[in-house]
């Protein structure tokens, strides 16, 4: 007998976004995109806090200890400080905006985007009456993460001055981005290298990076001025590399607490330092100042693609200029 006719293959459903909820009922949006694909956001902070490749492997790093309660800010993916970046300022370390909850907005104003971009959403964050106590400004805080159809995510803030009374005012920023690596003694950064740097280890004084890229050996928080627009994070082990793209962001911090300071944070495991590395896309060293009005953009793109080498052999103009 003949066989029937075979049916035609399933259709892909389409990418979309869910809001499901997380530990201790904070609500989350996930978005999809083909294959196995997808980026989590939480109301709680605007934070992101996992994107997963085609074949669902975890690209960012959130910490096994992580405390998803507020007032805690979640420890990894990608924390927003706002208005102030670490103790640049009056404010608690990294402003506030990572630990009060945002709302999704649905209708948001015009922004440009990549037809082939399918999943996205768009969060916004308005200062309460308590925020307005500690930095009297009102704003808007338009923040859209997309999961882009080559698994790219992008994260763009859009923040606008709001004030009613003619002030103008100023703020320093991060997308605080915690990455996944395998081991953090085969990791390389490149496009920092030669860069000048606030070191925040040594009373934020000034130094020149020197030596081909950065590698890590022990604890490192640093604050390159006036980085370039691209930096590669090269995980040898994985044969991953990361390629950040930053616009409106001058600075990129650097940070990895190693074995001392890991031991003395309760939401960080004592050996999880080796798995994770933070480079931060920031405006630091010359703090933004908006008029009423006037709204600033700043946004953050990362790839994961094969590092196409064995050891040391990365040609760095071809992972910095594509
Ligand atoms: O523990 P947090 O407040 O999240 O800060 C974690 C780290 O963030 C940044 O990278 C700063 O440069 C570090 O000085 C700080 O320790």
């Amino acid at each position: 007998m003949a066989a029937p006719p075979s049916s035609p293959p399933p259709q892909q459903p389409p990418p979309f976004y869910e809001l499901v909820k997380g530990p201790c009922g904070l609500d989350k949006v996930v978005l999809r995109g083909a294959r196995k694909r997808s980026v989590e956001v939480y109301l709680y902070g605007g934070q992101v806090t996992s994107w997963k490749n085609d074949h669902g492997e975890e690209l960012l790093f959130v910490s096994s200890k992580a405390i998803f309660k507020p007032p805690k800010a979640i420890r990894g993916g990608v924390p927003i400080c706002f208005p102030q970046f670490g103790t640049h300022g009056n404010l608690e370390q990294h402003g506030f905006a990572r630990n009060r909850l945002w709302i999704i907005d649905d209708n948001p104003p015009p922004l440009p985007l990549n037809p082939a971009i399918k999943a996205f959403v768009d969060l916004i964050l308005k200062p309460s009456d308590e925020d307005l106590k500690i930095w009297p400004h009102s704003f808007e805080f338009r923040l859209r993460v997309a999961l882009g159809p080559t698994g790219d995510l992008s994260l763009t803030s859009r923040i606008r001055n709001t004030n009613t009374d003619g002030r103008p005012f100023s703020y320093t920023f991060a997308y605080h981005t915690y990455f996944s690596v395998s081991d953090i003694s085969e990791v390389r950064v490149e496009g920092l290298e030669t860069m000048d740097y606030l070191d925040n280890l040594k009373g934020k004084e000034r130094f020149t990076e020197q030596g081909d890229a950065i590698v890590f050996e022990s604890e490192v928080d640093k604050i390159y001025l006036s980085a370039p627009s691209k930096i590669a994070i090269i995980d040898h082990e994985k044969k991953r590399t990361f390629v950040l793209t930053k616009e409106g962001l001058p600075d990129a911090v650097v940070w990895n607490p190693w074995d001392k300071k890991a031991k003395a944070m309760q939401d960080f495991g004592d050996v999880e330092y080796k798995h994770m590395l933070c480079v931060e896309p920031a405006a630091v060293e010359k703090p933004i100042t908006l008029k009423p009005g006037e709204e600033w953009k700043g946004r953050l793109a990362l790839s994961a693609v094969p590092s196409s080498y064995c050891s040391g052999q990365l040609d760095p103009l071809k992972v910095i200029h594509g």
